[in-house]
Formats: C-alpha cells, structure tokens, sequence
C-alpha cells in the first residue's frame, strides 16, 4: 500500500529518502482544505540590532526550491531589521489540522522582475494601498490614511499602479525545517531537517515533544 508522505516521516524505519519541501505540500495542500481562513498565514521573525526578536503574521507567498517568500514595506520596521540582518524563523500552525512547521534560515530579497509580477496581480485597491502606507510609521488619525488612499486613487485614475521600490519580497532560505504533529498526552511528533546550505543534502532527526 501506498503511505504518504507524512506516514513516512514518522515512521521511523523509512525517512531517510524524504524531501521536506514535499511534505511542506503535503501538509500544505490539507490545510487549504481544511482551515476556515489564511491557510498561509506565518507568523514571522526577525531581530532588532539589540538582538531583541519581533515577529508579526505575513502571508506566505511563492515557495519554490529557492525558498518561502512574503512581501512587505521595506522601510517598514521589520524591512529595516531583515535589510540590516537578514535572518529569519517562521512558524505555521493549522488550529483544525493540530499541526506546525517551523523554518530558520538566512533572509534574501526577491529579483525587482518577481515583485512587479505579483505587484501586478494584486488587486488595486490593494496596491494602492502599499504604495500609500508608510507601514509600521506613526499616522494622526485613520482619516489622514483615507484622505491620502482617496487623493492617489484620483491621481491614478484608469492607470495601473507602479510598484513603489520600498515595497518588495523577502525569502526565508530555510536551513532547518520542523515538522510537527499532535499527539496523545502531548506525545507529539517531530521531526527537524536541517542542511549545510542550500546546495547541501537534508538529514533528519526525531525530537523529544
Ligand atoms: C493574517 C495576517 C497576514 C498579514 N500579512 C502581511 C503581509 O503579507 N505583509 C505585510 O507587510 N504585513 C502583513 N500583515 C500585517 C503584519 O502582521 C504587520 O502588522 C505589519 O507588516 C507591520 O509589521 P512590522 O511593524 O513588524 O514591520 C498581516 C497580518 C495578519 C494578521
Ligand atoms: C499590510 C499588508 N501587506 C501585504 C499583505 C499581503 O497580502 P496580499 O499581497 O494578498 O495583498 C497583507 C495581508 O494581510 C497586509 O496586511
């Protein structure tokens, strides 16, 4: 019989053969099915230059082999902490699937040609929106944000919106990889792959819960 992926993973005869970015669809691909709202909310990581941790939700965007994207307000405050040390740990857990997954690893920005793509497939309410908001900056009242969303949307009128520079991608290049799963008594599962680098092999290892 055929066993999943994440049969595999915690069957502790048979992992060694298993990609982590396979089974990040796996467990991915239930939890679209399964949660009543943003599947691919993160939240996500980074460190002020006191070495302080601050994490906030971001929407996960592209995966690839590459890495897990978002997209955000560079002069935001965690734009300036992941420009000044690019480093990150996100963590997704799905409430109706009693699951997470982890990642740690350096932070790189995606290509100008990446972000005006998905800039350009936003909705423009939306990208109006980024190329106003000085995100993570103090703002008087709600109505200065309207009245400034108002004025650049009569400014644009039927023309698309530029993608504004400050509004870009960053890619978490994952070095290690959790995955965890619920268990009975809180004898969950775990297990982490870790790599050298992003050309090096995954190894893995069951963890105490
Ligand atoms: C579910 C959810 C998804 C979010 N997704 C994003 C996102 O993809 N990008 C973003 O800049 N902010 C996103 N936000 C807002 C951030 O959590 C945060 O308030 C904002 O980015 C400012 O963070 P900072 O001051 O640490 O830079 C999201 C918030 C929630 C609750
Ligand atoms: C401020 C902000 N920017 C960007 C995003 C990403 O969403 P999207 O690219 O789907 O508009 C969000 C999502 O909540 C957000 O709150």
């Amino acid at each position: 019989m055929l066993q999943t992926l994440t049969e595999r993973l915690f069957d502790d005869a048979d992992r060694t053969a298993l990609d982590p970015l396979a089974l990040f669809e796996e467990w991915f691909a239930l939890a679209q099915e399964a949660e009543p709202n943003d599947p691919h909310a993160m939240a996500f990581a980074s460190v002020d230059g006191d070495g302080l941790p601050d994490v906030r939700m971001v929407l996960l965007n592209a995966r690839d082999e590459r890495g897990f994207s978002f997209f955000t307000n560079f002069q935001s405050t965690k734009g300036h902490q992941l420009l000044d040390q690019p480093k990150g740990a996100m963590v997704m857990h799905w409430k109706s699937l009693r699951r997470q997954i982890r990642m740690r690893g350096p932070v790189e920005q995606v290509t100008p040609a990446e972000a005006d793509a998905y800039f350009a497939s936003r909705a423009k309410g939306s990208q109006i929106a980024s190329s106003v908001s000085q995100q993570s900056r103090p703002l008087e009242n709600r109505q200065t944000l309207l009245d400034e969303v108002a004025q650049r949307t009569s400014q644009i009128g039927e023309d698309g919106v530029t993608r504004p520079p400050h509004w870009s991608g960053f890619r978490l290049v994952p070095s290690s990889i959790e995955f965890w799963k619920d268990g009975e008594f809180r004898l969950h599962d775990r297990v982490r792959f870790t790599r050298e680098g992003i050309d090096q092999p995954w190894t893995s290892q069951r963890l105490y819960p």
